[in-house]
């Protein structure tokens, strides 16, 4: 499903963010001795497992830069079409609001694409949160991986980003699409054949050209700078860019989204971070581990099965009721 653009407009009025898929923790089934180390262990857990709970409740967000023509709409393509993925890009947002009727913004935002400067944030940001909204509600919330395509631009727009979204969305990486400006020119000049943009002209295309230099550069050394960004020379050819861009999804974002956490009351005993390809399952873990009178959390959590396979050495696992018991192995 290619969700490109043509998504929202600013009148939308869709709230943004979904709550926590669960509502609090869950009631200990035996108490604890209430020693001052007991109580610390469990507030430090409670407080692990609501960011955990936050965290993955949050819309997953990838943010992909690169100079006019570096490919970043070719490369969200293909991630759309191999890991079913949503795309939103701010200049197609931006071009649909143009030629909305009445929209209030159109001869502004117009004015910014043919002289190659960033629209103010408050709309690009708006529009952003409504097409993911949308995305979201349509889906049932099942969809809540975006790449978000050409944001932010500039310091206005990643400001704007962090007051406006305020914490709702989980900002993974930046997909950095690193092509020389010469050939991002060539590919642009060949664009603008059958584009139709009017800002795909050598007029236009120097503007943006400068806004990338002066303002996006610092933007991508802002998220280098705390180790988000993940690069890609996309002068080589598409099914190459295409090749690398995929990798990057399954190893960076794929992995850091499939934990096997164990949890206890004396915090999460064991993680395991998966590979691609394994096999994931939604299931319903409850977890007990009998001889050491742990209590439980009845959890929902993506379970890579060759993991559980793996550690039946030390653990065996059965069913119970509707839910999963895994019990430490006697002897
Ligand atoms: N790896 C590639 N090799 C050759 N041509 C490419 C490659 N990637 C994209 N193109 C072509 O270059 C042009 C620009 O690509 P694309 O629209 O994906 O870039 P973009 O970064 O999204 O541009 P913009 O910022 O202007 O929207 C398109 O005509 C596309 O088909
Ligand atoms: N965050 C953004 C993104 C884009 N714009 C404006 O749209 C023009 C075209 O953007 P593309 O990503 O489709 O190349 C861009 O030159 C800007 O004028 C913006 O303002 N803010």
């Amino acid at each position: 499903m290619n969700e490109r653009a043509s998504l929202g407009n600013i009148d939308g009025g869709i709230q943004v963010g979904k709550s926590a898929p669960m509502g609090g923790l869950p009631r200990r089934k035996e108490p604890i001795s209430a020693t001052g180390s007991a109580l610390a262990r469990m507030l430090r857990l409670q407080h692990s497992l609501r960011t955990f709970y936050r965290e993955m409740g949050k819309p997953k967000v990838c943010f992909v830069l690169g100079g006019p023509g570096a490919g970043k709409g070719t490369a969200c393509e293909f991630l759309v079409k191999k890991h079913g993925l949503a795309h939103l890009s701010a200049g197609d947002l931006l071009r649909e609001e143009r030629k909305r009727a009445g929209s209030t913004y159109g001869e502004l935002i117009e004015s910014c694409i043919v002289q190659g400067t960033i629209v103010p944030v408050e709309i690009t940001c708006k529009l952003l949160e409504n097409a993911m909204n949308k995305i979201m509600t349509e889906s049932n919330g099942e969809q809540d991986k975006f790449l978000i395509d050409g944001f932010p631009r500039n310091l206005d727009n990643l400001e704007g980003w962090t007051k406006q979204m305020d914490g709702k969305t989980d900002d993974r990486i930046v997909l950095y699409l690193n092509c020389p400006l010469e050939v991002c020119e060539a590919r642009i000049m060949e664009r603008a054949k059958t584009s139709g943009r009017s800002d795909d002209n050598i007029e236009a295309l120097r503007k943006r050209f400068k806004t990338y230099e002066e303002s996006t550069k610092g933007i991508i050394e802002h998220y280098r700078g705390i180790g988000k960004v993940r690069e890609v020379d996309s002068s080589q050819s598409k099914e190459a860019v295409g090749d690398a861009v995929s990798k990057l999804w399954s190893r960076t974002l794929a992995m850091s989204s499939s934990h096997l956490f164990l949890l206890t009351h004396y915090g999460p005993v064991l993680t395991h971070r998966t590979q691609p390809g394994d096999l994931f399952m939604l299931i319903p873990l409850a977890l007990h581990l009998d001889n050491f009178q742990f209590s439980y959390f009845l959890c929902f959590f993506q379970v890579d099965v060759s993991v559980i396979i793996k550690w039946r050495k030390v653990l065996t696992i059965k069913r119970s009721r509707n839910a999963w018991k895994v019990c430490l192995k006697s002897g």
